[in-house]
């Protein structure tokens, strides 16, 4: 990834336009040029800019000193450093690092078709539907999720669903380089409150739907839905692609200044696409959308009720994009499942796995009702749940309340993070109280996924959340490998060798 060197004058003119007031300039040598915007000392390259990003955890001005030694050419700041380093200050430096990580990557965004993708659930499903769709019209289309950034055949992991704006505009200058003509930014609530997608202009964002989360950041719904509502704005989007299945949706629609287009799974709702029909099985989905062309039949390898509207919603990006119908069902016919959503695995003779990342309520609930589905009337349900430690503790109760439709739970450890597991699996408990549902608590997840496959005879469904893709949990250490779908597989082996055993004997 070649960033461009960019003369210090050209930064403090960019500092200057988009700064909410007085930016100094200070100890920089009139040939000073920079290449690359850094947000972490232990992650500096020769000759960039360090932003000294104060943060909650801690203060990077702290660390400027060591920024420097590292090769660091001059500081980013919002109050002197000492020492004569070159330095830019300005009121925020949280402000400037997407229009500056923007200029010291190149501006790649300017020259890539932007699409990006916020709500609740769905994002990284819809996201990787969007770029599949993309690639059916031609595009060579980069995207970047929960998962990790993807160009082509290549990817590179980041630490956060949407990475700090300096990260993500060199991802997008990656993408660039590798012959890319569009991306697709998964764009969390988080990352629009704070910044990490500014300068990201995009030609459809796109709203999956809207449930309570993330609520210790945010603090209250009211400001969840705001900071997600910000991506659908003149400024930021050109135009957005709504689902209106519940209120919070409608509101968006109804008040966003840009041209929506808005999504229904509902046959009967007032939008522009809306799901006529669809049914979905261990085989895949289909589906038949109305837009304002007639009727299309889609069909895709995704299981679950739950993909209903994000197919509906990645349909209705791509007719956005001006996409025709062919090519749109083709590209959402060939986009495989994202890791960890709705992954399945079977074995002769065992039960139907189910891996997915839900962990959310509603989440929760979808994927029951899959699982119910996938059961049908002659199998059982048994879900393996945990929740996350020292995150959104006010979803564990709801949790429980939507496992009670699971014909068992094995309530597990999911990574405490410093929390005492049992005090985690209480709380889902709570909630799981009153319902019919056999309750186990297993804190081993490994055993309890172990235990839930063994459990289950050949048409049952055994339906493990909370982790999806994720292969490390987190307990008091440091972070350790575990992959929910590994050890779902190796369960399931373990079953098929005990049948195999059983039919020997
Ligand atoms: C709440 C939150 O978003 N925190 C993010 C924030 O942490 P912070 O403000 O505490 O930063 P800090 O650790 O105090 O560091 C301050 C500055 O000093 C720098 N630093 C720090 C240490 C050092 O040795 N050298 C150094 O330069 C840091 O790079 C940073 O620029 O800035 C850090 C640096 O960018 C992020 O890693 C950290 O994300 C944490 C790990 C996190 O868990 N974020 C989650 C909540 C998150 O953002 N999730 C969303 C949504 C996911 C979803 O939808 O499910 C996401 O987009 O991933």
């Amino acid at each position: 990834m070649a960033f461009p060197q960019v003369p210090w004058q050209a930064v403090e003119q960019r500092a200057r336009a988009v700064a909410a007031g007085p930016v100094t300039s200070s100890g920089a040598p009139p040939d000073l040029v920079l290449q690359g915007l850094v947000t972490d000392s232990r992650a500096v390259t020769p000759g960039c800019l360090f932003a000294c990003v104060r943060g909650q955890g801690s203060d990077g001005h702290r660390f400027a000193e060591q920024a420097l030694a590292a090769g660091a050419a001059a500081l980013l700041v919002d109050r002197p450093v000492a020492g004569g380093a070159p330095q830019l200050q300005v009121p925020s430096v949280r402000a400037a690092l997407g229009p500056l990580g923007a200029q010291l990557a190149g501006d790649p965004a300017d020259r890539l078709r932007l699409v990006g993708v916020t709500g609740s659930n769905g994002k990284t499903t819809t996201s990787t539907l969007v770029r599949g769709v993309l690639a059916a019209a031609g595009e060579c289309a980069g995207v970047v999720t929960t998962l990790g950034a993807r160009v082509g055949g290549l990817e590179r992991s980041t630490r956060l669903t949407t990475p700090e704006a300096p990260e993500l505009h060199g991802l997008l200058r990656w993408m660039l380089d590798e012959g890319a003509t569009s991306a697709v930014v998964e764009a969390s609530s988080i990352a629009l409150d704070v910044g990490r997608v500014d300068a990201v202009h995009v030609q459809v964002a796109v709203f999956t739907g809207f449930e309570e989360d993330h609520l210790d950041h945010h603090g209250t719904i009211e400001q969840y839905w705001a900071s997600k509502a910000r991506l659908f704005s003149p400024e930021r989007a050109d135009s957005a692609v709504v689902v209106v299945d519940e209120p919070w949706g409608r509101r968006l629609a109804d008040q966003a200044r840009i041209p929506v287009t808005r999504v229904a799974t509902d046959p009967a709702a007032d939008a522009d696409v809306r799901v006529v029909s669809w049914r979905t099985g261990a085989e895949g989905t289909s589906l038949v959308v109305e837009d304002a062309d007639g009727r299309h039949r889609v069909s895709s390898p995704l299981v679950g009720r739950v993909h209903v509207g994000n197919l509906a919603a990645a349909w209705a990006t791509g007719r956005s994009l001006g996409l025709d119908p062919g090519t749109v069902a083709a590209g959402l016919a060939a986009t495989a499942p994202p890791a960890g959503r709705n992954t399945l695995l079977r074995s002769p003779g065992g039960p139907l796995v189910v891996v997915d990342y839900a962990h959310t309520p509603g989440a929760l609930a979808a994927a029951l009702q899959t699982a119910r589905e996938l059961a049908g009337p002659a199998g059982r349900v048994r879900l393996v749940l945990g929740a996350r430690g020292r995150r959104d503790r006010y979803k564990r109760q709801g949790l429980g309340v939507a496992a009670r439709a699971a014909d068992e739970v094995w309530l597990t450890n999911e990574g405490s993070h410093g929390e005492r597991p049992e005090a985690i699996v209480e709380e889902l408990r709570v909630g799981l109280a009153g319902g019919d549902a056999t309750v186990r608590t297993e804190l081993d997840r490994r055993a309890a996924i172990t235990g839930a496959v063994l459990a289950a005879g050949p048409r049952d469904v055994v339906l493990v959340v909370g982790r999806g893709h994720e292969t490390t949990m987190t307990d008091d250490g440091a972070p350790l490998p575990f992959d929910d779908v590994a050890v779902a597989r190796e369960a399931l082996e373990q079953t098929t060798r005990d049948l195999v055993t059983e039919q020997a004997s």
